[in-house]
């Protein structure tokens, strides 16, 4: 599902919207809602919106588990940081248990031993059930990368691990990340999309051939979940149809 909003506010309100849906329709099924955020500068403003009335109160932040998609292996103090970002703007401001939010890097601890801890959390999670997020939100970038899924890397033909971790040359960073096997197994995954600079990827994602190789947003197919992409009309300006 695509939906096109005049601007990148309309997008964030209907982003929490979504949010708080979701939040409330786990909570309801099964008792507690667990999310991945995203990081980047896409979601800045919906986080900003769910630290405020009344989205603030209306997810139910006691029983809701956050998780990360991906994280840029810098101290949890560093600017780059995903976890820092959503702490400091939503995380820090709502009432969600500290031992109910798993920020994707940890001190003194190689980012490949990092991603086998991280997946034995998430078994530890989601236990004997199938490893299904209530909610994943995924920025993608202009390149059509999403999560730390970046193009010509190993990591998108990983078929069996959940969380991996290697060297992204491009950005002389490590990297963690959600695998595609594990994002797919979501029951909604929303993708967060605006600006101008988006509109070619986004185009190749949606409408040009297969080549996840080269836009790995497109490996970004759920078996059984709905994926949502809210983008404005900058990002959609290069789209054929209208959806
Ligand atoms: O760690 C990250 O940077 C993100 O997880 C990444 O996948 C991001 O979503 C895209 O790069 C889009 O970034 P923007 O939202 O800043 O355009």
């Amino acid at each position: 599902m695509l939906k096109i909003f005049e601007d990148k506010a309309k997008l964030s309100k209907a982003a929490a919207e979504l949010f708080v849906q979701k939040a409330q329709e786990a909570v309801k099924q099964n008792g507690r809602f667990t999310v991945a955020l995203t990081g980047g500068s896409s979601p800045v403003q919906l986080y900003t919106l769910l630290a405020q009335l009344p989205y603030r109160e209306q997810v139910p932040w006691e029983k809701t588990f956050v998780f990360w998609g991906d994280e840029r292996w810098v101290p949890l103090t560093a600017n780059e940081n995903n976890a820092r970002m959503a702490m400091e703007i939503l995380l820090n401001k709502v009432p969600v248990p500290e031992d109910q939010v798993y920020p994707m890097w940890k001190e003194d601890t190689e980012p490949e031993a990092f991603a086998q801890q991280y997946e034995q959390l998430l078994q530890q999670h989601f236990g004997q059930q199938t490893p299904q997020f209530d909610l994943i939100l995924l920025g993608m970038g202009d390149d059509g990368h999403t999560a730390s899924l970046f193009p010509g890397t190993e990591v998108l033909h990983e078929q069996s691990r959940w969380v991996q971790a290697y060297y992204l040359e491009p950005q002389s960073m490590y990297r963690v990340t959600l695998t595609a096997p594990l994002i797919n197994q979501a029951k909604t995954i929303c993708f967060l999309t605006f600006g101008a600079n988006k509109a070619p990827a986004l185009h190749e994602v949606l409408e040009g051939e297969r080549n996840p190789e080269k836009y790995p947003s497109q490996l970004i197919q759920p078996q059984d979940g709905e994926v949502v992409w809210l983008v404005d009309e900058s990002a959609a300006s290069q789209l054929a149809e209208r959806y």
